[in-house]
């Protein structure tokens, strides 16, 4: 039963890309007197943390999305149980609001707040719309978008659209309002992050750029490597044939004090890793995963790359050679690091550090409405 002003369910699930914008916004209501539901699947369990870790957790039952008939018939069947759960609950419990962040574990939630009439707000974190979104978009009251611009919107529903920013943790606008760190200038930090699940490509060519380098110039850098679990191993075994420093895991915590210590990111096109990275407003090398659906990290890094200096190199064109001849353009001239840096539309740069504080008064006007 709720205690407080009436309950808020967000749905959110797959990855961190769509779990960590809901914690920004679970952080805020719940600062605002909101009783919060989660509803993901058990794929993102293992990155509940702050807000989320004392909120009651609905999982839905889902197995990963591959292709097949076979596939896609049992993901259909467990997904219609889980909309009965659901739909139960929210019966019992009255949610005055939905929010959906996109992706197909928040179909139950959001065909259960359209079955039941709760309002329905979503959220897009890319410059062009999922499908999930686009599915609840006639039904929902509103959609709040992350980019300017965004793509596969219908013209006949751009009244319900809002640019809202991609909200980001409390942990991370800390950091980016604090004094940066003195930088090291003996040392040229990189860091690199392939969205919340890592990316192979990155250990595939990294590593061999840097072996690839003069020893002079090895000795230089320092790198940190987030990468998959099975390729932690390989990643280190190149490495250690190199002069260079590093440190490689499967997953940081600590994310915004790497953003603030390291000098150049090499990431994928993530939403967050781009709204993060405009906040920062870090050199970096953009690659975007060219197989994401309708190719949307290649529009969030196109986003990102018209309104900055950062480097957009599509996966063809990330070899190492490439690689290892930028490294050395860098290396040799650090004034390319801040011209970058100097670089972000200052439009576009505060827009997520307030999308946190903007959606939830978003929210509460809606619901005095109401
Ligand atoms: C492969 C894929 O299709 N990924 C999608 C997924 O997000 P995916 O999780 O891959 O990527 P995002 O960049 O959106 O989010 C990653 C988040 O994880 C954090 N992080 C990452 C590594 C680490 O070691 N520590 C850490 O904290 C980042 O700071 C960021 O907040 O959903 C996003 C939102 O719909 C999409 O834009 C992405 O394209």
């Amino acid at each position: 039963m709720s205690k407080g002003k009436g309950l808020i369910v967000l749905a959110a699930g797959g990855t961190g890309g769509h779990l960590f914008p809901a914690e920004a916004i679970a952080e805020k209501l719940k600062q605002n007197g909101y009783d919060i539901q989660l509803v993901c699947d058990k794929r993102v369990l293992s990155l509940l943390e702050g807000a989320f870790l004392k909120t009651k957790t609905f999982i839905i039952t889902s197995i990963a999305p591959r292709s097949g008939i076979i596939n896609k018939l049992i993901n259909i069947l467990l997904l219609f149980f889980s909309t009965v759960k659901i739909s139960i609950t929210f019966l019992l419990n009255r949610p005055k609001l939905i929010m959906s962040f996109g992706g197909y574990p928040t179909l139950p939630a959001a065909l259960s707040a359209v079955i039941f009439r709760i309002p329905l707000i979503l959220h897009e974190q890319n410059s062009s719309l999922g499908q999930i979104n686009k599915l609840f978009l006639p039904f929902a009251k509103n959609l709040l978008i992350s980019f300017p611009n965004t793509k596969q919107i219908s013209s006949k529903y751009i009244k319900k659209v809002v640019l809202a920013g991609l909200p980001l943790r409390s942990k991370i606008i800390t950091l980016i309002n604090s004094k940066k760190p003195e930088k090291n200038k003996k040392l040229f930090k990189i860091l690199v992050i392939g969205g919340s699940q890592g990316a192979r490509i990155f250990s595939d060519v990294i590593p061999q750029a840097i072996l690839n380098l003069d020893q002079s110039l090895q000795k230089k850098i320092q790198i940190t490597q987030q990468t998959r679990n099975n390729l932690i191993d390989g990643t280190i075994n190149t490495y250690k044939k190199t002069l260079c420093g590093y440190q490689v895991a499967s997953f940081f915590k600590n994310i915004a004090e790497l953003y603030q210590q390291h000098d150049l990111l090499i990431i994928r096109a993530g939403a967050s890793s781009i709204a993060e990275l405009m906040s920062f407003q870090k050199a970096a090398i953009v690659v975007p995963f060219a197989k994401a659906k309708d190719n949307h990290q290649y529009h969030n890094a196109k986003f990102l790359s018209d309104n900055s200096k950062i480097i957009f190199k599509e996966e063809n064109g990330f070899s190492i050679d490439w690689l290892s001849n930028c490294l050395k353009d860098f290396l040799n001239d650090q004034q390319k690091i801040k011209n970058i840096e100097t670089s972000y539309n200052a439009k576009y740069t505060s827009i997520h550090i307030n999308a946190a504080d903007m959606i939830t008064n978003f929210i509460t006007s809606t619901l005095i409405q109401n």
